[in-house]
C-alpha cells in the first residue's frame, strides 16, 4: 500500500528527467519521485520573475484553488514547495502531451472526436463552475492528453472565482474571449461562468474546422466576437451547427448561408441565453457521438 503522499515535499525527493516545456512563468520537467517512483510534471517558477510579474497573490490563490479539485478531466496539481529562489509545483504528468499538437497534426478533428472531447470539457467545466471556479482561459493550448487519449484541462494562470468583475491584465489571443470581455460597451459588467461557454463553443469551432471562427488581426477580431460574425463550413454536420450556434438576428452573419438552419447555443452573444453544460450533455450531437457523456 503506497504511504499517503506526505505534505511536506522538497527538490531532493525527485529525479528530474526531460525538460516538458517552457511556460508563461517557468519551464516543466519530467519528473520521477525517488521512493515511491511516481511520475510526475515539475513546473519550476522563479521567485524574482513572480515578484516583478507581481503574481505572486495570483500564484497562491491558484495553488489554493488547484489543491483541492479533483476532476478526470482536470490536471491535477498534487503539492508544491519552494526553496530561497523558486517555487515548485507537482503536477500531473499528461502522457500524450499538448492537445495543440494533435490538432496541428490532424488538422481537424472528425466529428466523433470533436463531440466526446467537448463532452469532457462540459464535464470539467461542470465541475469547476459547481466549485465556482471560472477557468476563462479555454484554448487548446491549455489543454493536455492524457495517456488514454483522455483531455486534461489546465494552466488556470487566470482562473478566477466567479461571479469577478476582475479585468482581464492581459493575455494571449484574443480568439477565446467572448463578447462580454472584448466588447467595450460591455467590458465592465462583472462577468460569470458563461464566459467559459464561449470559449467552449469558440473550441468546439477549431476541433471541427481547424481554425478559430473569429480568426483575424487583433481589431477585426474583437469587432466580429462582439458581433458572433462567424460562418460554419458547410462540411461541418447540422448537428454540430446546431450545437455552436443558436440564430439570433444581431448574430446571423449574412456570410453564412441559408442551410445553417438552427445553430450553436454557446457563439451567443447574450451570455445568459448561452446554452447550460447539462443541456449541452443531453444535445443530440453529443449523444450522438458519446455512448456515455460523462
Ligand atoms: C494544474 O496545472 C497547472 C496549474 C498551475 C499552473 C501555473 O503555472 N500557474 C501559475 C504560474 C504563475 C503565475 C500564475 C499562475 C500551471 C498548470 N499547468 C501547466 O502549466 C500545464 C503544463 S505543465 C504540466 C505538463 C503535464 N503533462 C505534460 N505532458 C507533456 C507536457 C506536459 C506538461
Amino acid at each position: 500500500i503506497t504511504q499517503p503522499s506526505p505534505k511536506e515535499f522538497h527538490l531532493g525527493m525527485f529525479e528530474i528527467g526531460k525538460p516538458l516545456g517552457k511556460g508563461k512563468f517557468g519551464r516543466v520537467y519530467l519528473a520521477r519521485e525517488r521512493d515511491t517512483g511516481f511520475v510526475c510534471a515539475l513546473k519550476v517558477l522563479h521567485k524574482n520573475e513572480i515578484q516583478q510579474g507581481r503574481v505572486e497573490k495570483q500564484v497562491a490563490r491558484e495553488i489554493e484553488i488547484q489543491s483541492n479539485l479533483r476532476h478526470p478531466n482536470v490536471l491535477r496539481l498534487f503539492g508544491h514547495f519552494h526553496d530561497k529562489k523558486r517555487i515548485f509545483l507537482i503536477l500531473e504528468f499528461a502522457g500524450k502531451g499538448e492537445l495543440y499538437k494533435h490538432l496541428q497534426k490532424a488538422g481537424r478533428f472528425p466529428e466523433w472526436k470533436a463531440a466526446q472531447y467537448i463532452a469532457q470539457m462540459a464535464s470539467a467545466l461542470k465541475y469547476l463552475h459547481r466549485k465556482h471556479v471560472i477557468h476563462r482561459d479555454i484554448k487548446p493550448e491549455n489543454i493536455l492528453v492524457g495517456l488514454h487519449g483522455e483531455l486534461k484541462m489546465s494552466d488556470f494562470g487566470w482562473s478566477v472565482h466567479a461571479p469577478s468583475g476582475r479585468r482581464l491584465t492581459q493575455c494571449g489571443t484574443l480568439d477565446y474571449l467572448p463578447p462580454e470581455m472584448v466588447d467595450p460597451k460591455r467590458c465592465d459588467k462583472p462577468y460569470d461562468e458563461k464566459v467559459d461557454l464561449w470559449s467552449l463553443g469558440v473550441l468546439m469551432y477549431e476541433f471541427l474546422v481547424g481554425q478559430a471562427p473569429f480568426e483575424d488581426t487583433p481589431a477585426i477580431t474583437q469587432r466580429r466576437i462582439a458581433r458572433a460574425d462567424m460562418t460554419i463550413p458547410s462540411f461541418v454536420s447540422l448537428e454540430a451547427q446546431d450545437l455552436i450556434k443558436k440564430v439570433s438576428s444581431e448574430s446571423f452573419s449574412k456570410a453564412a448561408s441559408i442551410q445553417i438552419l438552427t445553430m450553436i447555443q454557446l457563439l451567443v452573444l447574450d451570455s445568459a441565453r448561452r446554452i447550460s453544460l447539462e443541456k449541452l450533455q443531453q444535445h443530440p450531437w453529443i449523444l450522438k457521438h458519446c455512448q456515455k457523456s460523462g
